[in-house]
């Protein structure tokens, strides 16, 4: 088409007459003229930005400019050859980074495509950044789709890159000097530059959310973990922080993504993620949508702050008792305040929470120096003489399950404690202090003070014991796959540490590898109230679990999957 018939064409649809081209093409010529002010016949230089305000725009794009680097180096290596440009622009429209071959440098440079040049339409006329940035889609402005005849040999494609709040960041676009007639000749381009933008969009997501959950969903099962269509990143009551522009056709309702919560369109909580996680095959992480359909899905845990261990910058061997539980805290707090003193102190909890650790640990920050520890069970008065006779000057003496003393035992007891004033006694038990089976005075005797061990199943800490004890019997690179830590994070634990301890025992000696799996690991004990969860119905199960399918399927000893099967087959719906 010679310049004239471009220009003939230009004031056909200016006029309102249909001419064949693409409407966002004809919509832009028409700002060109009656916005911009714009003559086609002009011949305008590039509009090139100073060196000061490139700098400036470089570095505001800086972020944007890194995240897509690597895509646009292999993009830049799939077309290499082909005499290809490729432009980042800002939102904009300033180019800020750029790939093309040295060979045309020049020709680059007086059709405007290189750094610094600026693409916006009121600029540039009708071109891909431009109309990309007015569309917010990706296009093709090919020949004299352009409105300048400066330009109507190039042939542009750009695709939009959004960041993860939805704003337009960024343009990718990738241009020929000289390219063949039919407009289809872009078509690979089109797809190119279009994957190339959704990778970029998931690379800065990712480099973003590391403390927070990530979901990367994907049609298809193998594409899954290596090219993923979409991502949201979640906070911990699964509302959107951040998304992939593709992440918009999980809301097909449209109107915001941000801040919604993906239980809305997916069968799923962010209990369920770890379910979700790399160590499961990718075809059996399937999520079901609301609506009807599925999609496969990829979550990604958020990464702990890497700080300085906390009992390390408190020390001590009380403070290394937990991390940072409120309850445990609490008590170890009043621990560490009681230890320096004689006041005889009554440390309760359910079996195998660490009472006794507790005592060792009271003792050894405390002032006395013997130690005696005696089981109550069966203890005799003749064995109590025997066991403190031995031990002369301040010694703490531990009686472990002071609900289990013989009753002969009690009286030897108190007389021993007005024998012998160098004593402290620390005893442990299982009961409530109110319901101790023990004589009023002795009782006093022995309760100066009460601490209380929460049970493992209410400890904020349990990933940190999983961690700490894992590394005590097993070698430093043998570690729990994502399924087998959430399955023992959602555990009941009646038996508390000791019972985690032998877990874990189990556990590293049946691991064939490094990695301890769900299988490795034995089963939950079942106490007399999960025996009868497990033989409830359903229902019930479910309504115990807040209709949670994860939590649900923890507590039975099956997987999600099991459970999502037996409610279809009950004729329950999943979300209760
Ligand atoms: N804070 C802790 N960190 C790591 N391991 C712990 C901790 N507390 C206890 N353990 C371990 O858990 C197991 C049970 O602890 P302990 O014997 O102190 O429990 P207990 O409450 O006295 O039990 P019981 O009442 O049944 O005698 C022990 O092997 C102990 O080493």
């Amino acid at each position: 088409m010679s310049d004239r018939q471009h220009v003939e064409e230009i004031e056909r649809v200016l006029e309102g007459t249909p001419t064949g081209r693409d409407s966002f093409v004809s919509a832009s010529w028409r700002r060109c003229v009656e916005l911009y002010g714009m003559d086609p016949m002009r011949r305008d230089p590039a509009h090139i930005v100073t060196e000061s305000e490139l700098r400036d725009h470089r570095k505001q794009a800086e972020w944007m400019i890194g995240a897509a680097r690597t895509s646009l180096q292999s993009l830049f290596r799939q077309v290499a050859g082909q005499n290809y440009v490729l432009l980042l622009t800002d939102a904009k429209g300033v180019c800020v980074d750029f790939f093309g071959d040295d060979l045309f440098v020049d020709d680059l440079r007086t059709a405007g495509l290189y750094l610094g040049s600026n693409w916006s339409e009121d600029l540039a006329g009708t071109c891909g950044v431009g109309a990309c940035i007015v569309t917010q889609e990706p296009v093709t402005v090919h020949q004299d789709d352009h409105f300048g005849n400066a330009h109507t040999t190039l042939s542009c494609t750009a695709a939009p890159i959004f960041d993860s709040l939805g704003g337009l960041a960024a343009v990718l676009d990738i241009s020929l000097l000289r390219s063949p007639a039919p407009k289809r000749s872009q078509n690979l381009a089109m797809s190119l530059v279009t994957n190339a933008a959704r990778r970029v969009e998931m690379a800065n997501l990712m480099a973003e959310g590391r403390r927070d959950w990530i979901l990367r969903v994907s049609d298809r099962p193998e594409f899954l973990d290596v090219d993923p269509e979409a991502a949201v990143r979640l906070d911990g009551s699964g509302r959107i922080l951040g998304y992939t522009r593709g992440a918009r056709r999980l809301f097909p309702d449209g109107g915001d993504v941000l801040g919604r919560r993906i239980d809305e369109v997916l069968d799923l909580t962010v209990d369920d993620l770890p379910d979700l996680m790399r160590d499961r095959p990718s075809e059996d992480r399937m999520i079901e949508m609301q609506e009807g359909g599925a999609l496969f899905g990829h979550a990604i845990a958020p990464q702990a702050p890497r700080t300085a261990p906390r009992s390390a910058r408190r020390g001590g061997p009380l403070a290394g008792l937990t991390r940072d539980d409120p309850a445990m805290t609490e008590t170890l707090n009043r621990a560490a305040r009681l230890a320096r003193t004689a006041v005889p102190l009554l440390i309760t909890g359910e079996t195998g929470t660490g009472k006794t650790r507790l005592a060792r640990a009271i003792h050894v920050v405390g002032t006395t120096s013997g130690f005696v520890s005696l089981e109550s069970a069966g203890l005799t008065p003749a064995g109590l003489q025997a066991a403190c006779c031995g031990v002369n000057g301040p010694t703490t003496l531990l009686l472990r399950r002071i609900e289990d003393l013989p009753r002969d035992t009690m009286a030897a007891i108190s007389a021993l404690l007005d024998g012998r004033g160098d004593l402290r006694v620390i005893s442990t038990t299982c009961e409530a202090p109110g319901a101790l089976p023990l004589p009023a005075a002795l009782f006093h005797r022995l309760a100066g003070a009460t601490l209380s061990l929460p049970p493992l199943r209410l400890r904020q800490d349990l990933g940190w014991l999983l961690d700490l004890l894992l590394r005590r019997r097993a070698p430093e690179d043998m570690r729990l796959s994502p399924s087998a830590r959430a399955e023992l994070l959602g555990r009941d634990w009646p038996g508390n540490l000791r019972e985690l301890e032998q877990v874990l025992d189990v556990a590293v000696a049946l691991c064939e590898g490094r990695v301890i799996d769900q299988p490795d690991l034995p089963p939950p004990v079942a106490t007399p109230a999960a025996a009868a969860e497990a033989e409830a119905p359903l229902e019930q199960v479910m309504e115990a679990c807040g209709w949670n399918m994860a939590r649900a399927a923890r507590r039975l000893g099956v997987n999600r999957s099991t459970i999502l099967r037996r409610l279809r087959r009950a004729g329950l719906h999943p979300g209760g």
